[in-house]
């Protein structure tokens, strides 16, 4: 049986950085990666691409819905044609769990695969916050993990902690709660938030009032470009991008390029940061948010670096 991995969260919440540690944890195991990207444009595919592992990429949707059929397409040619141990699956932040639970076990799969985990990860910089505002993206994904795991815990207090955990019992009362912080984790670690074949049946799980994915009330801005920047007129850019004048920015990451080096960076509710590498890049980059102001964000990309840009808002 293949075992496959759902590693969900919400926008920015740290899927990427946990699967590229699982990744390395399975390195001695055939296993392929779909990644699904809500933004018209692929970035995490190519983070992990740049570390050898083989990446299958859903783009400009969530698989639980409109991108569904292109999701079952895929995940029945991967089976078919590379025969993999496992399939470690990571859908867009606001993906609905339960309708990837479904479709996982429908007949077709279920011959030749098993769910191995379920595993939410929870920001715990943003959690709290996010959880006023955007509670119902996070429900399903909580109440139906069989593993939540804690990321970015050593920027926040003891306390915090505690109020994250109350929070996420009051959705799912049993499955385990990791708040170790991960730089610490060594891959035995990592591994172990995976263990135990739980071979989870759809018709056994709770639902809570069961929402439709909502992800056309998000946009996404994305841009292709040959213009350069430097950390700080990139810094300077990220942090302008607070300002409401653009709209709800909620996630931000690209490559782009810079004077003699290039740039990686990732933005998540106002937190970013910015690192130069020498992973060459074609130059692209995406926004996610709510209400976002297309002309104010071409204004602003424009002012700060001298290119040609290519923009795929549209
Ligand atoms: N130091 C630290 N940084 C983290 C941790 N988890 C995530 N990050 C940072 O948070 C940012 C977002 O992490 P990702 O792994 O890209 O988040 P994601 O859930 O894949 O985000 P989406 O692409 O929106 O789906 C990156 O800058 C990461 O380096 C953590 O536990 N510790």
């Amino acid at each position: 049986m293949i075992k496959i991995d759902v590693v969900s969260g919400f926008l920015g919440a740290g899927k990427t950085t946990l699967i590229k540690k699982l990744l390395k944890a399975y390195e001695h195991e055939k296993v392929v990666l779909i990644e699904n990207e809500f933004g018209e444009i692929g970035i995490d595919g190519d983070l992990i691409e740049r570390e050898g592992f083989e990446v299958f990429e859903i783009s400009s949707g969530c698989i639980c819905c409109i991108m569904q059929k292109d999701f079952i397409g895929m995940l029945s040619r991967v089976i078919e044609e590379f025969k993999p141990e496992r399939i470690i699956i990571e859908p867009t932040g606001i993906s609905i769990l339960s309708d990837i639970i479904e479709i996982l076990n429908k007949p077709s799969f279920k011959e030749t695969c098993s769910i191995h985990s379920l595993v939410t990860v929870i920001d715990s910089m943003n959690y709290l916050a996010q959880c006023e505002v955007f509670g119902e993206f996070f429900e399903d994904q909580i109440a139906h993990a069989s593993s939540l795991v804690l990321s970015k815990s050593q920027f926040v207090s003891e306390e915090k902690v505690k109020e994250i955990i109350g929070s996420l019992r009051q959705l799912n009362e049993t499955a385990p709660i990791v708040t170790a912080s991960w730089e610490s984790m060594s891959l035995e670690d990592v591994k172990a938030l995976l263990v135990g074949d739980l071979a989870i049946e759809f018709k056994e799980l709770i639902h809570p009032a069961h929402r439709p994915c909502r992800e056309n009330e998000f946009d996404t801005f994305a841009i292709e470009t040959s213009a350069k920047y430097t950390v700080e007129s990139l810094e300077e850019i990220l942090n302008e991008l607070k300002n409401p004048l653009y709209g709800k920015i909620l996630r931000g990451k690209g490559f782009l390029k810079g004077p003699g080096y290039y740039l990686d960076f990732s933005y998540t509710n106002g937190q970013f940061n910015v690192h130069k590498t020498e992973h060459k890049s074609s130059g692209k980059l995406c926004l996610i948010g709510m209400k976002l102001d297309e002309k104010e964000l071409k204004r602003l990309w424009k002012a700060k670096g001298g290119g040609i840009f290519n923009w795929l808002t549209f």
